[in-house]
């Protein structure tokens, strides 16, 4: 990523800019890169700004992965988070905790951001969530997130892109489970049509409605489509509002609220039943409402 583009990314609203050394960056330019993230974080983070700075190093199987974090570990600003691609293995996180161990000094909780990309990253998935918490309590760094790497992936295992994204589904699937089994955030796929806005909107939303908590852009033209995608919309927000107040109500006064009919501990409301699953529903939307102010 070169620093124009840098300063451009730093200067967006966004929860987290990723500067990347891996996929993004020609392999004859790995040095240069590493030299102006340096650069980069030197400088400190924009005044204001509550965007996470992060670093994507390369894959440890690459063998750049130590030059990477040593160099980004190395001054006196850190960054927030390191995301690291291609992991496959709870070794994958051992090695990466023995590194951090090594390189960052003070008692600073740098966050980690897991991609997963292939079908061993798949097959390995429990084992690699339950090794990162478990190594987190000993060591400097807390997961935060997986990212589905759907790119890799379908190179990965050999597969078609199609315009209904079949080819991903099941694994898409599965890496938001295991994400929320694990309190772990969900980052879904890249859309890399950076131009085609509506198709990004389609994907953005069906990733939100699968669970996911957010998703990689590639281009500034892309934030303010995921943004209003992972957001809820003010039909939600009213509707959750309007439900949790109905809901405070009856618990404060014990009185059904004529619109409820009771029926085995459920109630209804706006013509759906309610129970305690929908109340969580109602209580997700207005968190994300909240959190998004
Ligand atoms: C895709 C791009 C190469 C397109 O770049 P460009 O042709 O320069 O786009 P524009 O002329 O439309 O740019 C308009 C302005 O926006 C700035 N810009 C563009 N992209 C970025 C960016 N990513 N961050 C910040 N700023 C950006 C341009 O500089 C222009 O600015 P200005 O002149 O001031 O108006 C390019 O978008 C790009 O390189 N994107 C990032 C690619 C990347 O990082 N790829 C790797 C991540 S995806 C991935 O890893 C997949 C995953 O691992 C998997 O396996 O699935
Ligand atoms: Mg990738």
């Amino acid at each position: 990523m070169i620093l124009k583009k840098i300063t451009k990314a730093l200067t967006l609203d966004v929860d987290c800019v990723a500067l990347d050394c891996e996929d993004g960056v020609a392999i004859n330019r790995k040095e240069q890169a590493r030299a102006t993230i340096r650069g980069v974080l030197d400088k400190g983070r924009p005044d204001q700004s509550k965007t996470d700075l992060g670093v994507r190093v390369n894959s440890i199987d690459s063998g750049l992965c130590h030059s990477d974090l040593e160099s980004c570990l190395s001054g006196n600003n850190l960054p927030d988070t390191i995301l690291l691609p291609k992991v496959e293995s709870s070794e994958h996180l051992k090695w990466f905790a023995d590194e951090i161990s090594h390189l960052v000094k003070n008692d600073n909780k740098i966050n980690l951001i897991i991609f997963i990309e292939s079908a061993m990253a798949f097959v390995n998935l429990v084992d690699i969530c339950k090794s990162a918490v478990q190594l987190s309590k000993r060591f400097n760094f807390v997961p935060t997130t997986l990212v589905f790497g759907s790119d890799d992936f379908c190179a990965n295992i050999g597969a078609t892109r199609t315009s209904n994204s079949i080819e991903i589904l099941h694994a898409r699937q599965k890496l938001v489970l295991t994400a929320k089994a694990f309190n772990l955030q969900a980052i879904d796929m890249v859309y890399i049509q950076y131009k085609d806005l509506d198709g990004l909107k389609a994907q953005s939303e069906e990733g939100m409605r699968m669970g996911y908590t957010g998703k990689q852009v590639i281009h500034p033209g892309q934030v303010p489509v995921v943004q209003e995608a992972f957001l809820p919309t003010k039909t939600q927000i009213d509707w959750a509002q309007g439900l949790l107040r109905s809901f405070e109500e009856h618990q404060k006064t014990g009185k059904v609220p004529e619109k409820w009919l009771i029926i085995l501990g459920a109630f209804a409301y706006r013509g759906s039943m309610i129970d305690m699953p929908t109340m969580k529903q109602a209580q997700n939307i207005m968190k994300l409402a909240k959190l998004s102010k």
